[in-house]
């Protein structure tokens, strides 16, 4: 399978292709058009959440809901983009008639934390505009749209599930061991941060309430749980083939995620290995683990428990308090610019590494048993755990 994303923060919209899944998945515009507002719910997030809309467009590869063999391509349309026309205009503009436009005033004061600096030296740059386009997490919404077509495929062809909540915000911490199932989805998406416990829930919205009072900004960490899954998807044969080593590679590769843990992770390294790993027994379902520290991958294969894999979100950078920086225009030392931001994107990011983490899944799941329709690829899952040596 291979996927591919482009399109700017204020672009007319954003364009995604999948190729790689085989036919007859079950999939709408109007099952896309929902989960990309799953991805806009969440407490904390900035005003632009609120006037923008993300419009859907199936533009090839579906036909009468069902995916066809060939590449599936989505266009999200930004509902803002008449006003962006001029600025983000493909074709050259008459710079007269950019004359006294705020939207165009140079961005010459780099965000620290953000991509504004690093990327316009790498790309020679005067202003930070064209860099801030891309690097935005606006570009979330074209992988959370092949994200449900993966995930409706990991339905459709094992019965998988995929579900995410946040642990923590704001350094307020869920307590351990909560996991969800597949049938919480509705309850998280109807939390103001997406969390199963009530109590932090509300601690968390009272930390995001004083960031904003403070003109401060927050980070936290947000996990996705995969119900269903075989064992045997990845390979401990080489470190590129291991589940861990791609599933940390595509959640990193979200904006703003700065660490990853697989399980218990980084607690693990602070436990003796005695209490640290998941000990083997018979049981009348066949053999199975006794707990889940692991996050259900050993030697980079799924074991078959659940899977679990945890994000940690660095704080918003455009923090309204401005860090200092430098004005590159002037090389005078000066505040970073802000105009308006998130002071808390954790929930939406939770939705965001749903998406990343079906899509390395789905990949895996094509490697281990192909097929060109759905049902194929079902027969050959069926025929290969009917076929498991042990089990
Ligand atoms: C869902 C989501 C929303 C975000 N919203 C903002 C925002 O409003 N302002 C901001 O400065 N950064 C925001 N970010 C983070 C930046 O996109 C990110 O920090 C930037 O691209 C630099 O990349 P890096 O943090 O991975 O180094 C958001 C990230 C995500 C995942
Ligand atoms: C637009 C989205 O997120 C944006 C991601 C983002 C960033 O710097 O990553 C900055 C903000 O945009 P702006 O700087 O224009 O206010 C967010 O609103 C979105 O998620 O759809």
């Amino acid at each position: 399978m291979r996927w591919l994303t482009a399109g700017e923060s204020h672009g007319p919209s954003l364009v995604a292709i999948l190729e790689g899944l085989p036919a007859h998945v079950e999939v709408t515009s109007t099952e896309i058009q929902e989960s990309l507002a799953r991805r806009r719910l969440g407490y904390g997030r900035g005003a632009r959440m609120k006037f923008e809309q993300d419009e859907v467009t199936l533009v090839g590869g579906v036909r009468h809901g069902l995916t066809q063999g060939g590449p599936v391509a989505i266009e999200v349309g930004n509902t803002e983009w008449p006003k962006w026309q001029k600025v983000m205009s493909a074709d050259p503009v008459d710079p007269a008639e950019l004359e006294g436009s705020a939207r165009n005033a140079p961005l010459t004061r780099p965000r620290p934390g953000h991509a504004d600096l690093a990327g316009m030296q790498k790309y020679d740059f005067e202003e930070a505009r064209p860099v801030l386009e891309r690097a935005s997490a606006r570009e979330t919404a074209a992988r959370v749209a092949l994200g449900r077509v993966a995930t409706n495929f990991l339905s459709q062809a094992l019965g998988a599930g995929v579900v995410s909540h946040v642990i923590e915000l704001g350094g307020v911490r869920a307590p351990e061991g909560l996991w969800p199932e597949v049938g919480d989805v509705e309850r998280l998406d109807a939390d103001p941060v997406r969390c199963l416990d009530p109590d932090a829930s509300k601690a968390m919205v009272e930390r995001i309430d004083q960031a904003h009072d403070d003109g401060d900004t927050l980070g936290g960490v947000v996990e996705v749980v995969v119900h269903g899954l075989p064992p045997g998807l990845g390979s401990h044969v080489h470190w590129d083939r291991r589940l861990d080593s791609r599933l940390a590679g595509a959640l990193m590769g979200i904006q703003a995620i700065k660490g990853v843990e697989v399980g218990d992770g980084f607690a693990l390294a602070a436990t003796p290995g005695s209490l640290a790993h998941d000990e083997i027994v018979p049981t009348e379902d066949g053999i199975r683990r006794v707990s889940g520290r692991s996050g259900g991958t050993e030697g980079g294969m799924t074991t078959g428990e659940v899977l679990r894999v945890r994000a940690a979100m660095k704080p918003i950078a455009t923090v309204p308090r401005a860090l200092r920086t430098v004005d590159v225009a002037t090389g005078e030392e000066a505040a970073a610019h802000h105009q308006r931001s998130d002071v808390c994107a954790v929930p939406a990011a939770g939705i965001v590494a749903e998406a990343m983490v079906a899509l390395v899944l789905a990949d895996a799941v094509l490697e281990k048993f192909g097929g060109d329709s759905v049902a194929e690829t079902r027969r050959n899952a069926q025929g290969y755990l009917d076929a498991l040596r042990y089990r």
